[in-house]
C-alpha cells in the first residue's frame, strides 16, 4: 500500500471514531500516524528539483508575505481568514504540502500572503521540504513567524536556527561595511569606528583563509566576526520579521501579556478572530510601504488605484509602475513637495532618482514622450485647486 493510500484509511478510521474521553488516546495515536504519513509526501523525490531552490510560486502584487512555522500552528487557517484564498486547515500535521498564495488587500496594496508547509527541526539540512520552505522565506519582503501560543518557547529559537541556517537575518539591517576586491595592491584596512567585537587580526585571517589578497575593506560599524563574514560571502539575506502568537485563546491572560510585550511580536487567535486587523496593520508598517496617487492633467487623483511602493522608492520605480516605457523616455520631473517646502510651495524639478513619500500626488503631463511631467504632490490636501 503507498502512502497516500494509507493517509487516505487513517483519514476514514479517523472520521469513524466519535471523539470522547475513552478514543482520545487512540484518535492520538491515529493523529501522529497521519502526520507521519503526510511528513514522508514532503520527502523531496528523485523528482523534485534541486535541494534548496523555493517553491515556484509567481510573485504578485506589492509585495510578498511568508509564512514559517511548525505544523499546525495555524497558518493555513491565517491564510483562510485574511484573504479570498481558502487553505485547507486540519487538526493533524503537515495538511498543508505545497505553497499557497493568497492575497490581502489593504489601504490600496496587494500584499501577497505565502502559506507553507510546516517545517521541521533540521530544515535547513534538508529535512522533508523544509529546506525548500525556508528558501522560499528568502524570497520574502516580509517573514511571519508563525508560533503556537500554548506551546513552549523554544519554537521561536528553533525557527530562527533553522533560518539563519540558510542566510536569512531577521530584523537586522547589512552591515557598514565597504568590501571590494582588486587584483593587486594587497588588502587595505581601515575603520572608522573602534571595534570591540572583532578586531583587524581577525579579519584579515579570514581574508587569508578565503584567499583574499587583494582588497579594500572600510568597516564603518562596530560589527562582529560573523557580520563580516556574512558581507564576505555575500548572499545573506535582511529580511524584516514579525512574531506571531497564534492560539491566545487558549492561554491565560498573564501569559499572553507576557508573549505580546516582546519586540516585533503580536499576538492573535485565528478561531476566535481576535487582533488580526492589528496584525495587517502592522504588516503594512512593517513593509514600509508607501502609497502613490496618479493624476492625469485636469482630473482629479485616482484615489481608487493607488501605486504601493516600498519606502525610499523613487520616481522612476513610479514610472515602472505605470508603465515600462516611461522611464526610458524620461527628460525631467516636477515635484511640489508640500512637506519640505511648507513656506514657499514651489514645483521644483527633480530627476528619476526623486524619493517619493506616502501619499504623494504624482501627475504625469504627456507632450509627446519627450517632454513629460511629473508632479509630486506631498499630500492630498496640497493640490492645487486649478488642477
Ligand atoms: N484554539 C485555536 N486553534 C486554532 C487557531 N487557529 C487554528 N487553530 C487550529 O489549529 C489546527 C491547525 O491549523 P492549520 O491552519 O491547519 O495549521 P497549519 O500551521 O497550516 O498546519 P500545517 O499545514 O499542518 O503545517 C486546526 O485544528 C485549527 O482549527 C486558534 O486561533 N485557536
Ligand atoms: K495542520
Ligand atoms: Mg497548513
Amino acid at each position: 500500500m503507498g502512502v497516500v493510500e494509507k493517509i487516505k484509511e487513517i483519514e476514514e478510521e479517523m472520521a469513524r471514531t466519535q471523539k470522547n474521553k475513552a478514543t482520545e488516546y487512540h484518535l492520538g495515536l491515529l493523529k501522529a500516524k497521519l502526520a507521519r504519513y503526510r511528513a514522508q509526501l514532503l520527502e523531496p523525490t528523485t523528482k523534485s528539483g534541486p535541494a534548496g531552490t523555493g517553491f515556484d510560486v509567481q510573485k504578485s502584487g506589492d509585495a510578498r508575505v511568508a509564512l514559517i512555522g511548525f505544523p499546525s500552528v495555524g497558518k493555513s487557517t491565517l491564510l483562510s481568514k485574511t484573504t479570498h484564498t481558502a487553505s485547507e486547515a486540519a487538526a493533524y500535521e503537515f495538511t498543508t504540502l505545497t505553497a499557497i498564495p493568497g492575497v490581502i488587500e489593504y489601504k490600496g496594496a496587494r500584499i501577497q500572503l505565502l502559506d507553507l508547509p510546516g517545517i521541521v527541526e533540521g530544515a535547513s539540512q534538508g529535512r522533508g521540504r523544509g529546506r525548500q520552505v525556508v528558501s522560499t522565506a528568502k524570497t520574502a519582503d516580509l517573514i511571519l513567524i508563525m508560533l503556537d501560543a500554548t506551546k513552549s518557547e523554544e519554537q521561536r529559537r528553533l525557527l530562527e536556527f533553522e533560518l539563519d541556517a540558510v542566510g536569512i537575518r531577521l530584523n537586522k539591517t547589512k552591515p557598514d561595511i565597504v568590501f571590494k576586491k582588486r587584483t593587486t595592491g594587497g588588502i587595505t584596512f581601515n575603520t572608522t569606528v573602534k571595534l570591540t567585537r572583532t578586531d583587524e587580526k581577525t579579519i584579515r585571517t579570514i581574508l587569508a583563509g578565503y584567499k583574499l589578497h587583494n582588497c579594500d575593506v572600510m568597516i564603518r560599524e562596530d560589527i562582529t566576526t560573523d557580520e563580516f563574514i556574512d558581507v564576505l560571502i555575500g548572499t545573506r539575506k535582511y529580511i524584516p520579521c514579525l512574531y506571531v502568537y497564534n492560539k491566545i485563546d487558549s492561554i491565560s491572560l498573564e501569559l499572553m501579556d507576557k508573549l505580546g510585550r516582546q519586540p516585533n511580536t503580536v499576538v492573535i487567535s485565528c478561531e476566535m478572530d481576535l487582533n488580526l486587523t492589528y496584525l495587517i496593520d502592522r504588516i503594512w508598517d512593517d513593509l514600509r510601504l508607501v502609497k502613490i496617487y496618479t493624476k492625469k492633467r485636469g482630473d482629479h487623483p485616482d484615489l481608487s488605484d493607488p501605486i504601493c511602493l516600498r519606502k525610499g522608492a523613487t520616481i522612476e520605480d513610479v514610472c515602472n509602475g505605470i508603465h515600462r516605457s516611461l522611464a526610458p523616455n524620461f527628460r525631467y520631473g516636477l515635484v511640489w513637495c508640500g512637506k519640505s517646502s511648507k513656506f514657499s510651495p514651489h514645483a521644483q524639478k527633480v530627476s528619476l532618482a526623486h524619493q517619493v513619500q506616502d501619499e504623494d500626488v504624482v501627475s504625469s503631463a504627456f507632450h509627446g514622450f519627450h517632454k513629460m511631467r511629473f508632479l509630486t504632490y506631498n499630500t492630498l490636501k496640497s493640490l492645487p485647486s486649478d488642477w
